[in-house]
């Protein structure tokens, strides 16, 4: 079975477009968890402009792990080493990005992330790093002692006819190196199948389409047919 993490960061784009404390995230990670969700990813971002710092607290005490997402920050690491989430995902930051453009440069920056991934790792953290599928990020990962890559599926989703096999070969790489393999960015329906063909994919973190197609069909059903469509 392929996990399923759902990422509610756009649960709260739209309740902080009002100021308030609706629609909220917690309540919507709830009912992802009650309908299937292996697990709920939250992007707590250095401008907090969806996910704030008392939400935090909040997604941990739920009854599924928690994916924190984070850039490799002393904030964001001292946040993430006080708050003891299950796992912790690095990813690059762009203050004015209107999304995360592309993978974590593990490879140039291999000498500041050592020490961050060392002391989440000794807090217990599983540490997972946000990567495009290159075999040189996938093997600098490994050395660097992540455990687990997440393969930014953002270009194959934009429809780069060359991504699905740089994909297919990164996951090659991934297990070659002894790592567990997730992906994410950019799902939806129509393109998650291939995807979750992947060798060795154990988990999808999938937000942005499940919250915005949850306005037609409900949050509960979307993530159902999600779940059921990466399974079959
Ligand atoms: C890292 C990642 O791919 C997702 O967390 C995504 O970043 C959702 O948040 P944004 O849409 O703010 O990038
Ligand atoms: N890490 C990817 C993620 O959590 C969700 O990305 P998206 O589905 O919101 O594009």
């Amino acid at each position: 079975m392929i996990r399923l993490g759902v990422n509610i960061d756009h649960v709260a784009t739209l309740r902080n477009a009002r100021g308030g404390t609706f629609p909220d995230p917690i309540a919507a990670a709830e009912l992802a968890i009650a309908s299937g969700a292996d697990g709920i990813t939250a992007h707590l971002r250095e401008d907090r402009r969806h996910i704030r710092d008392a939400d935090m607290p909040r997604l941990k005490a739920l009854s599924a792990p928690l994916n924190f997402e984070m850039a490799a920050t002393d904030e964001m690491v001292r946040i993430a080493c006080d708050l003891r989430p299950h796992a912790c995902c690095l990813v690059p930051e762009k203050r004015q990005e209107i999304t995360t453009e592309g993978g974590l440069d593990v490879v140039g920056q291999s000498e500041a992330l050592k020490p961050k991934i060392a002391r989440l790792r000794d807090t217990g953290i599983r540490v997972s790093l946000f990567i495009d599928p290159e075999a040189r990020q996938i093997e600098t990962a490994a050395a660097l002692g992540a455990p687990v890559v997440e393969l930014h599926t953002g270009a194959y989703a934009l429809g780069g006819s060359q991504e699905l096999e740089r994909l297919r070969s990164a996951a090659e790489t991934v297990a070659a190196c002894g790592l567990e393999l997730h992906a994410g960015h950019g799902l939806t329906y129509d393109n998650v199948g291939a995807i979750a063909g992947l060798a060795g994919l154990a988990e999808l973190n999938i937000g942005h389409f499940l919250i915005g197609q949850a306005v037609f069909d409900g949050l509960g059903p979307v993530v159902r047919k999600m779940k059921s469509l990466i399974n079959s």
